[in-house]
Order: structure tokens, then C-alpha cells, then sequence
């Protein structure tokens, strides 16, 4: 497909066959002598029209459709016709329409997934067909230069849990995402779910349920299926990136400790969401000057995201600060359903990837607890007094009134981010932190929110600490020096970079991220950090210098322009 450098491709389908080739469709688009070339004359009406004519045309036909849903399947049916046009339209109105195709309205489009479905999209491998599992992905790979899988088992899925199925929407949406904002070739990506069934009871008593509908597998099962597509990936796309994408909170940091040494992996969820907010929060601890590792922070919910953004915030003070683990550690405070995370829990309420940070019963002595024996958000904050409070639990209106004017007792400018998606299940709303700390709370939440109105009159625009603003450019990076791995320092490499774009170091009444309808020239930015970063660190697989990488990137990244098609019947197809 097009690249900056590559505008002339050799095609070998002909009529109906490309017409309905949504890679290499153009529509209206095809010139007088690719009509000639690929028998079409008689197949499209007379007028020929530009990329821009046919944006135009798909989005008043999208404006038409007054619910976020209705355009939704409007823009899938549009990516399934023609992908050079699906992504011109999204990157002309970029923020109007991520929300559209990303979270939110895509949480919406999952758990109806089997009702709105028209057409299938990506690899679906389902554990009652894992003998047959190599000749299924080999069905759709096989010769096909795939440099990025993504891969979901939809048991996590967005906030809105199991989703069975569906969940191949959540790996289709981000590799969309991938290409809209990193430049990734859509042709070299393949979107897999994993169904291994589904707990979701609604979708067991759905009879239009179109996934496997049985309950979900667990234990060695469950691990061998997952390994045996592992194995797959690796076998025959040494090269490639493997991004998981709403694993559970039992699966996700495990999977990604089995496989971090062995292959590229990445888990969007741990370190693309600890990225963004280590980058959110190193902008706001730019507005209070004061440093990463002077921070008391409260990580309320302490499933995937908690983890991965408490760990990402702990190596950004060990590397950026110069702090140590253990004293690192101790800058945090979990919650979770039971409470503050602390060692009178037990081993029963604690699962074993938090054991670094649980805190010490002498420590809580003179707090008060429940009936159980547990602490609240809210005595917790009393107690320590936090700089920071962020929320990744999808308990929705979590940051009380109290809890928010809690915050603002104990500190000058409290930094305060509800992370949990979708709009609907966030901790607290930008326009309330604002109302009840009178304009004093540093916010970023995980959906777009509007600005909110400062007691000066200014407005306050609203950060979207949302994990899409980084992990294109953190793949990309990855993906294009054929790194070994994705390390713990490439990830901060990228943060920081996209730290240093943050609109509130100039300004600090400004939002504490760039906006989102910058988010392509962001990635792009990380990603020449991370790529930097793998060859500095030796773990790229390519022999570039330092100073090429930019050169590299921008003639890779792909461009939703249509290129000139020569007729060869050993050409792509
Ligand atoms: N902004 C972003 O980029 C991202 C946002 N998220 C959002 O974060 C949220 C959590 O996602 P995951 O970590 O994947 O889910 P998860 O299920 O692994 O974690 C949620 C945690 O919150 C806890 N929790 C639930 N209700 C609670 C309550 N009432 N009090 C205290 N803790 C409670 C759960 O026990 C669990 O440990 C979701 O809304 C998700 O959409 C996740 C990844 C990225
Ligand atoms: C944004 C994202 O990855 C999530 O909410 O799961
Ligand atoms: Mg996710």
C-alpha cells in the first residue's frame, strides 16, 4: 500500500474483485486508465472524483446519522468498502470521530456485537477449533508480511467486562487506531480474537450470540490456547509486535511476564495506560514544581490498569529521580473493593502482583476500619494526605464531594485523574473536581470531556490520559527497528517525550497532555523516541544510526492517499 516513498502499486485483481477489496478499492476514485486497466469502465458511473470530493460526500452521508451508534456502523461498513477513504475521513476530523470508532461509542458496538453484525473482520481463533488452529491462521497470513497482531480474549473489555466475541472490536478499533495515529500499514496488521467462551450470562442466553457459547476457560487449558497462538506469531512472524488488549486482570501482567523475554510483547493496558499517565503526571508535578518521587499517591482500583500505572509511575521515579525500588514503593497507596491494600487482607484478597505495595498494618493502627476490618478511599486520604489521586476501578462517581474536598484540604493543587472508561463510569467529572476545589484540581481522565470553567474565567481543557495517545508511537517505534523486545526503558523514553509536548510546560493553565487532534505528529514523535532509544539500547534489529530514525519512520508511515495502480498479474492482491 502507499508510503511516503512508495505511490505506484502493482495490483493484480481486476473488476468486482477490486471494486470489493476495501485495500484496494477507490470508488469513484479510479482514473480513466485504471478504469480502462482493471475493467471498471462499465462498473462506476462516469465522473471521477477526488479523495477530498469523496470525504466529502462520507461525511455528510455520516451527518446524516444523528447517534453515535448509527455512525459507528456507518464508519465500519466504510472501512469494510474502501480503508484509503475510511482513514482520509477520520484523519480530516479526528477528534470528532475517534470517540466514534474508539472508546466510547466502540464499548457500545461490542456488547452489541452479535446484533449489529454484518461482516467479519480479522482472526477469530475459538477454542473448539484449536487442533485446527495453525491451518486457520495460516489461512489468513500465510505470505502476508504481518508486522503487528493484536489480540484480545475479551474478557476485560474497556469497562464494560467479558464481552465474549465482541472483544475482536477492541483489536480492530486499536489496529484501526495504530494506523490512524502511528502510520501503521493497515495491510501489515491482523486483528485476533481469542474465544475461549464467555462468562457474560446475557450473551450465553443470546441465541443470536454469533461466538462460542460456552463458559470461559480457564487454568492450563486456557494457558496452553494462548501459548499455542503465542508459538504461532513467533514461528512465522519472528519480527512482529504482539499487543494484548483487555486480558483480564488474572491474565494480562502474567502473560506479559511469560512472554517478555521471548518475543515483542506489549500489554496496552499495563504499559500503554502507565505510559500516558507517567507522561500526564510528569506535566503536572511540572506545574506544582515540585519532582515524580515528592508524590503521595492513591491508585484507586487496583486490577490491570491500577497495577501497570502504579509500576510505571514507581520506574519513573527509580529512573527519572534517582529513587530507589523499595523507597519508590512506598509512594503509593492501593485500593481496591476491599479496601486499602494492607497486609491484614491476607493472601486471599490480595493477589500476588500487588505484594510491593501493600502497606503495613502498624502503620494503620490508629485508623478506623469496617465491620471487615477494612479502609476507605476516604480515610485514607485523610491519613496521607495525597498529592495525587487517580481512578482506573469503573466505579463510577467513586470521588465523592468529600473525597475530592478531602483532596483539596491536604494539598495546594491536587493532582486528580479519573481514568475509568467509558464517559459513563468515571470516578468524578472534570466540571465537579473543578466546582469543589474551586478550580484548583490538575485533572486528565481516560474518555474526552469538555473543558471546564477556572474562577478566573479561563478555561481549562481537559487532558485525555488515554493509553491511544501513545502506544501507536510506542509500537511503531518498536515495530520499525524490529526490536527484540519493548523494554521498560523504551516505554519511559516515550513518555517522556510525550511529557516534553505537554501543552502546561509553556503554559500552566494549559491541559496537561497535547490534544488529541494532534495525536498522529505526538506518536510520531514517540515513536522516533523508542526507536532511538531500542538502537541506543541495542536491542533493534536493524543497523540505523541514531540520526536516520526520523528519515526511516516518515518514509514508512503510511498515508491514506490512494497511490497509482499498474495492472500485473504477479502484483499484490
Ligand atoms: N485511560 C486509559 O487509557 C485506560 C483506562 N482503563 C480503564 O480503567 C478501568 C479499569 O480497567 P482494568 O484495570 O482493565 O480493569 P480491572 O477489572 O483489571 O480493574 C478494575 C479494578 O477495580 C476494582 N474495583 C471495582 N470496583 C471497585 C470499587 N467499588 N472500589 C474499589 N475498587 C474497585 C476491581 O476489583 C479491579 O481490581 C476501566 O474503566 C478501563 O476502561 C483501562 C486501560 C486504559
Ligand atoms: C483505553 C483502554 O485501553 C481501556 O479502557 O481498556
Ligand atoms: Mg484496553
Amino acid at each position: 500500500m502507499a508510503t511516503a516513498t512508495n505511490r505506484v502499486l502493482r495490483v493484480a485483481l481486476r473488476g468486482d474483485s477490486i471494486l470489493t477489496h476495501p485495500r484496494f478499492n477507490k470508488g469513484t476514485g479510479f482514473t480513466s486508465s485504471e478504469r480502462r486497466a482493471f475493467g471498471l469502465a462499465g462498473r462506476l458511473p462516469h465522473r471521477i472524483n477526488t479523495l477530498e470530493d469523496q470525504c466529502i460526500r462520507a461525511y455528510d452521508q455520516l451527518c446524516g446519522r444523528q447517534q453515535p451508534i448509527r455512525k459507528n456502523t456507518f464508519l465500519q461498513s466504510l472501512k469494510d468498502q474502501n480503508w484509503v477513504l475510511y482513514y482520509a475521513l477520520l484523519s480530516r476530523h479526528l477528534k470528532e470521530l475517534i470517540p466514534i470508532i474508539y472508546t466510547p461509542t466502540q464499548g457500545d458496538a461490542i456488547a452489541n456485537y452479535s446484533h449489529l453484525f454484518r461482516r467479519s473482520e480479522g482472526l477469530y481463533l475459538t477454542f473448539a477449533d484449536q487442533d485446527t488452529m495453525e491451518e486457520d491462521f495460516l489461512e489468513q497470513t500465510k505470505g502476508r508480511d504481518i508486522q503487528l497482531f493484536v489480540v484480545s480474549d475479551s474478557e476485560a473489555i474497556l469497562g464494560i467486562g467479558d464481552q465474549g466475541v465482541g472483544g475482536i472490536g477492541i483489536a480492530t478499533a486499536k489496529s484501526a487506531i495504530y494506523t490512524l495515529l502511528g502510520g501503521i500499514d493497515p495491510s501489515k496488521s491482523m486483528s485476533v480474537v481469542l474465544d475461549v467462551g464467555t462468562d457474560n450470562e446475557s450473551l450465553l442466553s443470546d441465541e443470536l450470540y454469533v461466538g462460542w457459547s460456552n463458559r470461559r476457560v480457564r487454568g492450563k487449558a486456557y494457558d496452553r490456547f494462548v501459548d499455542k497462538f503465542v508459538q504461532l506469531v513467533r514461528k512465522h512472524h519472528p519480527h512482529s509486535l504482539l499487543h494484548f488488549e483487555d486480558f483480564g486482570v488474572n491474565n494480562a501482567q502474567r502473560l506479559l511476564d511469560i512472554y517478555r523475554d521471548k518475543h515483542a510483547v506489549f500489554n496496552d493496558d499495563v504499559q500503554g495506560t502507565g505510559a500516558v499517565t507517567l507522561a500526564a503526571l510528569m506535566s503536572a508535578v511540572g506545574v506544582t514544581k515540585s519532582k515524580l518521587s515528592e508524590q503521595r499517591i492513591v491508585v484507586y482500583g487496583a486490577g490491570t490498569a491500577g497495577l501497570g500505572i502504579t509500576k510505571q509511575l514507581r520506574d519513573g521515579m527509580s529512573s527519572i529521580d534517582a529513587l530507589s525500588t523499595e523507597e519508590a514503593n512506598k509512594r503509593f497507596y492501593l485500593i481496591d473493593r476491599f479496601g486499602l491494600v494492607k497486609e491484614s487482607l491476607g493472601s486471599n484478597k490480595i493477589r500476588p502482583a500487588l505484594r510491593e505495595f501493600v502497606r503495613p498494618n502498624a502503620e494503620w493502627a490508629d485508623v478506623p476500619t469496617n465491620a471487615e476490618g477494612e479502609i476507605g478511599l476516604l480515610d485514607v486520604i485523610r491519613k496521607v494526605r495525597p498529592t495525587v489521586l487517580i481512578g482506573c476501578s469503573t466505579h463510577a462517581g467513586a470521588f465523592t464531594e468529600e473525597v475530592i474536598k478531602e483532596m483539596a484540604r491536604g494539598t495546594e493543587r491536587p493532582i486528580i485523574f479519573p481514568l475509568s472508561n467509558p464517559t459513563r463510569l468515571v470516578e468524578v467529572t472534570p466540571e465537579q473536581a473543578n466546582a469543589w476545589t474551586n478550580g484548583k484540581a490538575l485533572m486528565a481522565t481516560g474518555s474526552p470531556f469538555p473543558p471546564c470553567k477556572m474562577p478566573n474565567g479561563k478555561l481549562y481543557e481537559i487532558a485525555e490520559c488515554n493509553n491511544a495517545l501513545i502506544y501507536p508511537g510506542l509500537g511503531f517505534g518498536a515495530m520499525i527497528t524490529q526490536a527484540r523486545k519493548l523494554s521498560d526503558t523504551m516505554i519511559i523514553a516515550g513518555a517522556q517525550k510525550l511529557a516534553s509536548l505537554s501543552p502546561a510546560l509553556t503554559d500552566p493553565d494549559s491541559a496537561l497532555l497535547p490534544d488529541f487532534a494532534h495525536a498522529r505528529e505526538v506518536n510520531t514523535e514517540v515513536a522516533v523516541a523508542v526507536a532511538e532509544q531500542a538502537i541506543e539500547e541495542g536491542e533493534a534489529g536493524v543497523d540505523w544510526d541514531k540520526e536516520e530514525v526520523r528519515d526511516r519512520i516518515a518514509e514508512r508511515q503510511w498515508i491514506a492517499e490512494y497511490p497509482d495502480y499498474v495492472f500485473d498479474p504477479r502484483g499484490e492482491h
